[in-house]
């Protein structure tokens, strides 16, 4: 038992010191299929809820699913992409358990006979002395099942059940495809923990992107990671007892919460208490775990060969074929990217790591130079995303957006600053670019007359700097720049404002 003098979580360092984590990452990633795992119904997201439900998704007595072949497809491709084996032969199974926002009160999922196992793959991380360090992690299968419906609870302050006064439920997700990708513990990160489990979940995501799987958004739950996490003594080699976190919703929040948890287990186990086998919650507003239910791994969920579907038998040349027809696989793609953006490894590194590779590629496809939209990116936009706390991609503004601005400021019609303000009037959905740049009257005024009214204002407001160019000191022009930008809210051609004056003071 921890005692009220012990700290409920202890520092990083200290907790590393005196055990080694090991880690487990369940992925459950949302196929982009068309319809449903097992029957016809639409997939789209946000309909309105209860309209994309049929008798087989809701479970209705007497309705028989069918397998989904595409979704099979894509299962396999995702298998081969992780370097697993593809059984030749699987089945479906039912996960009994009562959930009021799972119809049939069983989940059609795999058991013993995933359609992919044994696989592995690699993830890169900062070795903070300037090089890349490299982590093979093993996936230990990626199983078929489906989707649950979704519970909303109303009249509480979290939306959480406590408190509520009633729930409604959606069916439309229940029944979509759903992946799950299981690696086997990860041991040895030591210190590098959160960052591996973070550099793991962003890998897959640009793997799943790549493969055009799904659109693997994590703040609309198309790919949500459960955190597995246990400490043993340092040095040991063994196996401690594991909590599950449930789904952690960013790629910030599995770093954090693998670093919360490492502190807090490591507090308990110091006072002499024992951890238990639970599921955690994750809250990202305070950054903390909280405990949800205990579970033990012989969860009696009366597994059984589900028994109206016929197993899965992908033929050997199929599964072949899709082999060969894979797209190049991260590390490839990454390098090609460098080799023909010329980025420097730091520029590659921050650009993965931000989750930007993909929006560079699309905003450089989109007519804009690398590095300009690397720029863009990796500065305004991630500043912007991490106020809002969402991912990048998920910000409202797009890599056609991004080359656009660009366009316009190599055009000389805007610049950076007036750039910002562009952005700040896509995201608040005044249309594109050009319509923002047109209702803010936004354009860098370059015309003389104007520019030339302005030079003249700054000149007699500052008579001594204007004496000191008139002597030579070209240097001193910045100050009257300075001014006439002010002057004209930031929307003076800078370079045309140099020349005017330097010609004026002669
Ligand atoms: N002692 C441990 N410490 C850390 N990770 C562990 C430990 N034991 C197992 N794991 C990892 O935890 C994860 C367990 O996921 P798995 O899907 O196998 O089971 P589960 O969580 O019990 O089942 P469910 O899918 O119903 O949630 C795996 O990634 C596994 O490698
Ligand atoms: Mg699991
Ligand atoms: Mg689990």
């Amino acid at each position: 038992m921890s005692t009220t003098t012990s700290p409920e979580v202890l520092s990083f360092e200290e907790a590393l010191e005196r055990f080694d984590p090991a880690l487990g990452l369940e992925v459950h990633v949302e196929l982009n299929t068309a319809t449903k795992m097992f029957c016809g119904c639409p997939t789209e997201f946000g309909a309105e809820p209860n309209t994309q439900v049929c008798p087989v998704c809701l479970g209705l007595p007497g309705a028989m699913p069918v397998v989904n072949e595409k979704a099979v497809e894509s299962a396999i491709r995702i298998g081969l992409a992780l370097n697993c084996r593809i059984a030749p032969w699987c089945r479906f199974a039912r996960k009994n358990y009562f959930y009021p926002d799972m119809p049939k009160n069983f989940q059609t999922s795999q058991y013993d006979e995933p359609i992919a196992f044994d696989g592995w793959t690699e993830v890169e991380i900062d070795d903070g002395q300037g090089g890349l360090e490299r982590h093979r992690i093993e996936i230990e299968r990626a199983h078929m099942e489906e989707d649950t419906g979704k519970s909303l609870h109303v009249g509480g302050a979290t939306g959480r059940i406590h408190g509520a006064d009633h729930s409604l439920v959606d069916y439309n997700r229940a029944g979509i495809p759903l992946i799950e990708i299981v690696t086997k513990p990860i041991m040895g990160t030591r210190e590098k923990a959160p960052l591996v489990a973070k550099a793991y979940v962003a890998h897959l995501r640009e793997l799943l992107l790549g493969l055009g799987v799904s659109d693997v958004r994590m703040e609309q739950g198309s790919l949500r990671c459960d955190v597995n996490l246990s400490l043993s003594p340092a040095g040991a080699g063994t196996l401690g007892t594991r909590t599950e976190t449930k789904n952690v919703n960013s790629l910030r929040s599995v770093e954090r919460a693998v670093r919360y948890e490492i502190g807090r287990q490591a507090a308990i186990l110091s006072a002499g208490g024992s951890i238990v086998q639970e599921t955690r919650h994750w809250h990202e507003d305070t950054g903390v775990t909280t405990s949800g239910r205990e579970k033990s791994d012989a969860e009696d969920y009366r597994y059984f060969p589900e028994p109206d579907l016929v197993p899965v038998a992908p033929a050997a040349e199929w599964v072949e074929e899709l082999r060969g027809a894979l797209p190049e696989p991260p590390r490839v793609h990454r390098a090609r990217l460098q080799e023909a953006w010329g980025f420097s490894d730091l520029e590659m590194r921050d650009t993965v790591g931000a989750g930007a590779l993909l929006l560079v590629e699309q905003t450089v496809a989109a007519g804009a130079s690398p590095q300009s939209a690397r720029k863009w990116w990796l500065s305004d936009m991630a500043r912007r995303a991490n106020e809002q706390g969402v991912e990048l991609d998920a910000l409202g503004v797009t890599p056609a957006d991004v080359a656009r601005v660009q366009a316009l400021v190599d055009e000389g019609r805007i610049n950076d600053k007036l750039a910002r303000q562009v952005f700040d009037g896509v995201l608040a959905g005044e249309g594109t670019p050009d319509e923002v740049v047109t209702a803010r009257g936004l354009e860098v005024v370059s015309d003389d007359g104007a520019l030339s009214a302005a030079v003249d204002t700054a000149i007699a407001a500052h008579p001594e700097v204007a004496d000191k160019i008139r002597d030579g000191k070209v240097a001193a022009a910045g100050a009257l720049i300075g001014a006439v930008m002010k002057e004209m809210r930031g929307q003076a051609d800078a370079g045309r404002v140099r020349e005017l004056i330097l010609e004026k003071l002669g």
